[in-house]
């Protein structure tokens, strides 16, 4: 009984803390993009059922995720195939959602160029302009393979990327889909835009 009284009164404090700091209501609509193999899906199914990692077939059109929830705000996402062919329709889902996520594979050496090709045509767009950017590094747990963060930035040009984009609408970050870990700080970040 006391541990019960206890609690209430702890998660009453915390959902009063939670209302004071802005993040009661909050949703979110992201668009999920980034290479082919890079994770979108499996981020994406992770986080939908909170934890389960499996493995699927190359999505081959958009697909709208059911709401999730993370960092406690409300997330619905668009996940885009990342073959070649379908890069095209990226633009059109950007313009709904309020936030990008870029997943690129940090331990994929030699499509780094082709994912820096695509970001940049990306942020060129006038439909990103304004829009916060998620760039996440995936797959930092094969630490052999996986290039540092220094080097992916100097290799996507960063820095250039942030003046076309505003340095605040910008960011980086390293992730393991597999792990679980690294994507909350990113979630964290989009939820300040919201
Ligand atoms: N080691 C490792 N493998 C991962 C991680 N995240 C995803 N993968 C693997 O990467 C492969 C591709 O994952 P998907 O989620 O299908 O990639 P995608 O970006 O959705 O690819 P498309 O749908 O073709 O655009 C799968 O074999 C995943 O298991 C990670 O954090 N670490
Ligand atoms: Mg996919």
């Amino acid at each position: 009984m006391i541990f019960q009284s206890i609690y209430e009164t702890w998660r009453s404090l915390l959902d009063t803390l939670w209302k004071a700091l802005g993040f009661e209501g909050k949703e979110g609509s992201l668009v999920v993009l980034g290479l082919d193999n890079a994770g979108k899906t499996t981020l994406l199914h992770r986080l939908r059922t909170g934890g389960d990692v499996r493995s699927f077939p190359p999505t081959d059109r958009p697909h709208q995720t059911e709401k999730f929830e993370s960092q406690n705000i409300k997330f619905q996402a668009w996940d885009m195939g990342g073959h070649e062919a379908v890069r095209h329709l990226w633009e059109d889902y950007v313009c709904e959602c309020s936030a990008v996520l870029f997943l690129i594979d940090a331990a994929d050496t030699k499509r780094l160029e082709e994912a820096s090709f695509e970001l940049d045509a990306l942020i060129g767009e006038k439909v990103v302009k304004g829009l916060p950017v998620a760039i996440l590094l995936n797959k930092c747990d094969l630490e052999e393979e996986a290039m540092s963060t220094t080097e992916i930035c100097k290799r996507i040009q960063y820095d250039d990327l942030r003046r076309m984009q505003g340095e605040d609408n910008i960011s980086i970050f390293r992730i393991s889909v597999l792990r679980g870990e690294g994507y909350q700080s990113a979630f964290r970040w989009i939820a300040d835009f919201l």
